[in-house]
């Protein structure tokens, strides 16, 4: 059986990771979403379980004691972590799973998956994403402030991922990701030498 692919999106806060996500789980049903552990506060609207599965500080450090998350961060002053388990059954079952996670973390999991396909959700400009992160009216003046601040760092960062996607439209980006997962299917294709399998089958007939 082929593992699936590990996905990681990532990108500055406020670009539009959670968007893209949940438009890409719309039109790519077979892509998993790996539901990430938090010790922030739930939203109003966001689901235990669906969006987060939120956790209290020592319930997080349970998780890490016991070597139950893949990787974890601190981010603007709350853990967030991926369950390792999920990930790793999704994979060995042949299926394609997304991580949303930040940049910290993503180059964990590169050290741990260096076949994944790592790639950045770019703003279209830095005046852009501090409307989107205040559009969204989550946060205060300063936690905003904090946000860019970090975006600016992160994006520093983008030398690491595989792809820059830039999140001018929504649509737009969803295409661009779902074409880079075509690709990357195509080029382990390749690498895994099925076409030596299927020559292989071939003699064995004649
Ligand atoms: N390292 C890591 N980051 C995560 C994880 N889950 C979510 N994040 C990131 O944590 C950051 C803050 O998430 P959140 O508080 O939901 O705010 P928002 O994504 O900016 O709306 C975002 O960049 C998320 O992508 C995770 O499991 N691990
Ligand atoms: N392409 C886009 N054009 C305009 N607004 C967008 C776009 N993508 C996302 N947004 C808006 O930007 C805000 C932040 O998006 P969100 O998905 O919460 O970002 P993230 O998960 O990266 O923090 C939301 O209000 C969302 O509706």
């Amino acid at each position: 059986m082929k593992r699936g692919l590990l996905i990681v999106l990532s990108g500055p806060s406020g670009v539009g990771k959670g968007t893209v996500c949940s438009v890409l789980r719309r039109k790519v049903p077979d892509l998993v979403y790996s539901v990430s552990a938090t010790t922030r506060k739930p939203r109003k609207g966001e689901i235990d379980g669906v969006n987060y599965f939120f956790k209290s500080r020592e319930q997080f450090q349970e998780m890490i004691d016991s070597d139950a998350l893949l990787e974890y961060a601190e981010y603007v002053g709350n853990y967030y972590g991926t369950p390792r388990d999920f990930v790793e059954k999704t994979l060995e079952s042949g299926k394609d799973i997304i991580l949303e996670i930040e940049v910290q973390g993503a180059l964990k999991v590169k050290e741990k998956f260096p076949e994944g396909v790592f790639i950045f959700l770019m703003p279209p400009s830095l005046d852009e994403l501090k409307q989107r992160i205040e559009g969204r009216g989550t946060e205060s003046k300063d936690a905003i402030d904090h946000r860019m601040s970090v975006a600016i760092e992160e994006i520093g960062l983008l030398r690491h991922y595989d792809y820059a996607v830039t999140n001018d439209d929504i649509e737009a980006a969803c295409h661009r990701i779902q074409c880079i997962v075509v690709a990357e299917h195509c080029r382990r294709e390749r690498v895994m030498g099925d076409f030596a399998a299927m020559q292989h089958a071939s003699t064995k007939k004649a």
